[in-house]
């Protein structure tokens, strides 16, 4: 029984606008998280927080003011945004989402609405507008990571239970309304907002602020791209309504988790927002566990644009600008291989064909070229592909080799072997097929 909400989803499926094409068709993104967090890296006096390190002001042994006056210290000599933003541009990332403000309430830009911002630190300069402007220089669009939740702001409430925490929370709605205003204003080559702290009760119960928020900030900013994290229906669900239909542009649960199947993505659009390390956002001195290699980020992009996604790989610089090493050799040994085999991450989607165990299937989205992007090649060699029904694969080539046909080896039921050599692989490897309409006769028809 469907109910009739005032606050819930307005649109029932994706987005059908160019902005949002665009959007669709990234593949491979970069997340930043740089703050006053990034000074501490997860350690204080020689012990180590063990949760993420853009939470350590919450780590029991951190006294608020000692992290309330790290500010103070914030001042990155060796940052710059054009080495940050070539950098990622030569990884081959589309689209970057940098945190404005964290849960810590400090803020990289020159807000009018506090005093706890950079403007106040010795650094001085405005970051955020650094960083929008040199990635959109080299043609990365931005987007901007904005936590409601703000341990800062004296009127932040976690739940809302007395008269005072309602008159406090009318106040910092409006705060929050006034700093994503003087983001958007002051910076609009932003393509959209990565809203974050947005799963306590005081914000669950504030379902129609949210909607005529967000309905204002895509009135301010026309196309503006906004994902399942920022609203709440009248009810306090959130990222879907009560009807179960998405609230946002495009799910934004998926945080350090990869769908399994496509029927976990509902028909929507998606992105996968990951840590090289197994948690911890900001920079951690020490990356506590296992950290993915090149080949388990790109075998997770992979996984990603198969299923309809977009997979956006995150980097937590030092506090003096720079990024630890591990996190540079990712990002070339990421772009050299994105330089041989974007063809098949950019503009491309699921196609519905059954999964094989070699790797994944990706679609140019409006040409018959489906990509195989392989893996694991078996001991035999031998590559099995079902095509989609209706779908005939007229030639397979590699990437790397379009000018010579790879054979294929008809066997029952509408499959096909592609025979390749099963060893000598360091990296994952790409085949193109070429599709066309039509159906195999089957064994009757012969
Ligand atoms: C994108 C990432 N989202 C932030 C986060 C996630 N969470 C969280 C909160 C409740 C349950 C599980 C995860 N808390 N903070 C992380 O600090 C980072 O910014």
């Amino acid at each position: 029984q469907t109910k009739v909400l005032q606050h819930g989803a307005h649109r029932v499926g994706k987005r059908t606008d160019a902005e949002m094409a665009t959007w669709r068709g990234y593949g491979l993104g970069q997340f930043i998280h740089w703050g006053v967090y990034s000074l501490f890296g997860g350690e204080l006096n020689g012990n180590y927080y063990n949760g993420a390190a853009e939470w350590i002001r919450s780590w029991k042994d951190m006294p608020h003011g000692v992290y309330d006056s790290a500010y103070k210290q914030f001042n990155p000599a060796s940052f710059n945004a054009t080495q940050w933003a070539k950098m990622a541009k030569q990884m081959g990332v589309r689209y970057v989402t940098f945190t404005t403000k964290h849960h810590d309430g400090f803020c990289l830009w020159p807000s009018k609405y506090t005093d706890y911002t950079i403007a106040n630190s010795p650094y001085k300069k405005d970051i955020v507008k650094q960083v929008v402007d040199a990635y959109s220089k080299e043609g990365i669009d931005v987007y901007l990571y904005f936590s409601v939740m703000d341990w800062h702001n004296p009127d932040w409430r976690y739940d809302l239970k007395t008269k005072e925490d309602s008159a406090a929370f009318e106040r910092f709605k409006l705060f929050t309304k006034n700093q994503l205003t003087e983001l958007l204003q002051q910076y609009p080559q932003t393509k959209g907002l990565w809203f974050d702290g947005t799963w306590d009760n005081s914000w669950k119960k504030s379902g129609a602020f949210t909607d005529t928020l967000e309905q204002y900030l895509k009135t301010l900013h026309p196309g503006l791209i906004i994902g399942s994290r920022f609203r709440a229906d009248e009810f306090g669900n959130r990222h879907v309504d009560a009807n179960g239909v998405l609230m946002g542009d495009y799910e934004q649960g998926w945080e350090r988790k990869i769908p399994k199947t496509y029927a976990d993505v509902h028909g929507n659009d998606w992105d996968c927002v990951m840590t090289i390390p197994e948690n911890g956002w900001g920079y951690q001195k020490k990356w506590l566990g296992h950290w993915k290699s090149t080949n388990e980020i790109l075998e997770m992009t992979a996984q990603c644009v198969s299923l309809g996604g977009n997979f956006v790989l995150n980097f937590g610089p030092r506090a003096d600008g720079t990024f630890r090493p591990e996190e540079v050799t990712i990002a070339k040994e990421a772009g050299d291989w994105m330089k041989i085999n974007s063809a098949a991450i950019y503009n491309c989607e699921y196609t519905g064909w059954e999964k094989q165990d070699w790797g994944y299937y990706t679609k140019k989205t409006g040409e018959n070229k489906v990509y195989m992007i392989v893996f694991n090649v078996p001991v035999s060699g031998s590559l099995k592909i079902k095509p989609a029904k209706n779908t005939l694969v007229d030639k397979a080539y590699l990437l790397t080799a379009p000018g010579k046909n790879l054979s294929l080896e008809k066997l029952d039921y509408g499959a096909s072997f592609i025979h390749v050599s099963s060893t000598g692989y360091k990296q994952p490897f790409v085949i193109v097929l070429e599709t066309k309409e039509g159906s195999e006769k089957s064994d009757e028809q012969k």
